[in-house]
C-alpha cells in the first residue's frame, strides 16, 4: 500500500487535524493524525494492518511469538495485525507513567514485534522495547502504520512503517508564531 493511499484512509475518515497539538514528546505540531477515527471503522483498520503484516512478513525473518501494542493507540492495531499474521496479540499500558505488561506472562527469548500506530520520536517504541527486554524478550522488529519523522527516528531495531508522512513538530518555546497564537490541546493519553 502507497503513502498516498494510508493518507487518503486517514482523510476519508477525517483524522488529519490541523491547529495547535501538544504531542507526546511535549512536541508542538501544526498537524494531529488522529488514529481513532480511522480505527472506529472495522474496513479501513482491515486494510491498514493487512498491508502492515504483508509487509512485517517480508521484513522479518523468522517466527514471530507475539505482538505487542503499546496502550492505548497501539491496541487496535497490533490487535487486527495479530490476526493477519496469526499469533497472539498482547499490550503493554502505563502504570504510573511507566509501560508495563500488566495483564500476561511472556516466556524468556520468546520474539515480538511491536506494533504501534504512529511514530514521531520514537519515544513510545522506545520505552515498549525497555519493558520487554527487562522481562527477557526479543524485540525482533517494530513496526507502525505512520511514521511522521519519515525514517529519521531510530528506536534501535528495525522500523517498518506502512507510510512515511513527514509532518512539523517544534520544541515548546521555539513556536512559529502563527503556531503560538492558537490555543493548544493535547489528544494522546499519556499523564492523562
Ligand atoms: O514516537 P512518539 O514521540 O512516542 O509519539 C508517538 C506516540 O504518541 C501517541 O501515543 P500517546 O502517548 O499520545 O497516547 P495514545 O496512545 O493514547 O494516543 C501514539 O499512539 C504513539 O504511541
Ligand atoms: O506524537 C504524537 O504524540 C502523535 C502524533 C500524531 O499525529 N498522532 C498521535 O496519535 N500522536
Ligand atoms: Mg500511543
Amino acid at each position: 500500500m502507497h503513502t498516498s493511499e494510508v493518507l487518503d484512509i486517514f482523510r476519508s475518515a477525517g483524522a488529519v487535524l490541523e491547529g495547535h497539538f501538544i504531542l507526546t514528546s511535549g512536541l508542538r505540531s501544526p498537524v494531529f493524525l488522529q488514529k481513532a477515527r480511522v480505527f472506529m471503522h472495522a474496513d479501513k483498520t482491515e486494510a491498514l494492518c493487512k498491508a502492515l503484516a504483508d509487509k512485517i512478513r517480508a521484513e522479518v525473518k523468522g517466527d514471530i511469538d507475539y505482538v505487542v501494542g503499546p496502550a492505548i493507540g497501539g491496541l487496535i492495531p497490533a490487535y487486527e495485525t495479530s490476526r493477519h499474521l496469526k499469533v497472539p496479540a498482547i499490550w503493554v499500558e502505563r502504570e504510573q507513567g511507566t509501560f508495563r505488561l500488566r495483564r500476561f506472562e511472556i516466556e524468556k527469548g520468546a520474539r515480538v514485534v511491536i506494533v504501534e500506530d504512529i511514530v514521531t520520536t520514537g519515544l513510545s517504541i522506545r520505552e515498549t522495547i525497555e519493558c520487554l527486554r527487562a522481562l527477557g524478550a526479543e524485540v525482533v522488529a517494530a513496526a507502525c502504520i505512520i511514521d511522521r519523522s519519515a525514517g529519521k527516528t531510530d528506536v534501535g531495531v528495525p522500523l517498518i512503517a506502512l507510510a512515511e508522512y513527514e509532518v512539523p513538530a517544534y520544541p515548546a518555546d521555539q513556536l512559529p508564531p502563527e503556531l503560538a497564537a492558537i490555543p493548544a490541546v493535547k489528544p494522546g493519553s499519556r499523564n492523562i
